[in-house]
């Protein structure tokens, strides 16, 4: 019995059918890439994947049962990286990352994204890049079994694309599963890949510039 099955998922945004019965399963250890072309339904099948939108059809089991029965259970199981990093600006990174430390330190999590040297800075002053690496340090601290990755990489320098690298292979290598959309190569080698193909082409007046 795999650990996460998504059956038969289907999701309509406005009158679009975005995701056409989906199907995927994932081990622990395992890991899966979305791809797939801009609109195609990554971020919304993440999304399904967490929780945090309710498919129109379909069904997800975490070890069979339901999530849709007990989704405080699920939110337990997933780490999920959005488009939005989420920090609060105002406060410090270490500010920002003691409410999901659960009391433990935060000094060895701050090391894997190489963010100690601006654990008492605002977030605000932050840089694109640095932000990411905030948020994805969020993800390593919750260690929560499946990570749900949108984009993990965007805005990530050479020497952070690297520390991803081993952050994956680290937590698939404790059993941890990764479901990561992307549009570039990730460091995540031994991944399936689920390729989402997009809506067909539609001539919908709605989509078209007034004249
Ligand atoms: N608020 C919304 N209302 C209606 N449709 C939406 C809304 N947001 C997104 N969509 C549509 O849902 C579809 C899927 O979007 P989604 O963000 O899941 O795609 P994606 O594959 O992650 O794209 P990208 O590669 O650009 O990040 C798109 O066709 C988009 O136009």
């Amino acid at each position: 019995m795999p650990l996460l099955r998504a059956e038969d998922i289907s999701v309509f945004r406005g009158e679009r059918l975005v995701l056409d019965n989906v199907s995927l399963t994932l081990d622990a250890g395992e890991a899966l890439l979305l791809t797939g072309p801009n609109g195609a339904g990554k971020s919304t099948l993440l999304r399904v994947l967490a929780g945090l939108r309710h498919p129109d059809s379909g069904r997800l089991l975490w070890q069979d049962t339901d999530i849709l029965t007990d989704r405080t259970m699920h939110a337990a199981h997933i780490a999920y990286l959005g488009h939005q990093d989420a920090l609060k600006p105002g406060l410090t990174l270490v500010e920002n990352l003691a409410l999901f430390s659960r009391g433990k330190s935060l000094d060895e999590a701050l090391d894997v994204f190489d963010l100690v040297h601006l654990a008492d800075v605002p977030v605000r002053l932050f840089s694109a890049g640095q932000k990411r690496r905030a948020a994805l340090t969020r993800v390593v601290l919750a260690r929560a079994p499946l990570w749900l990755l949108d984009e993990p990489s965007l805005g990530l320098d050479a020497r952070s694309v690297d520390r991803l690298g081993t952050a994956l292979a680290r937590h698939r290598s404790e059993g941890g599963m990764i479901v990561a959309t992307t549009h570039v190569p990730l460091p995540l080698p031994d991944t399936r890949h689920l390729a989402l193909p997009g809506a067909p082409v539609v001539d919908d007046a709605r989509w078209h510039e007034p004249a």
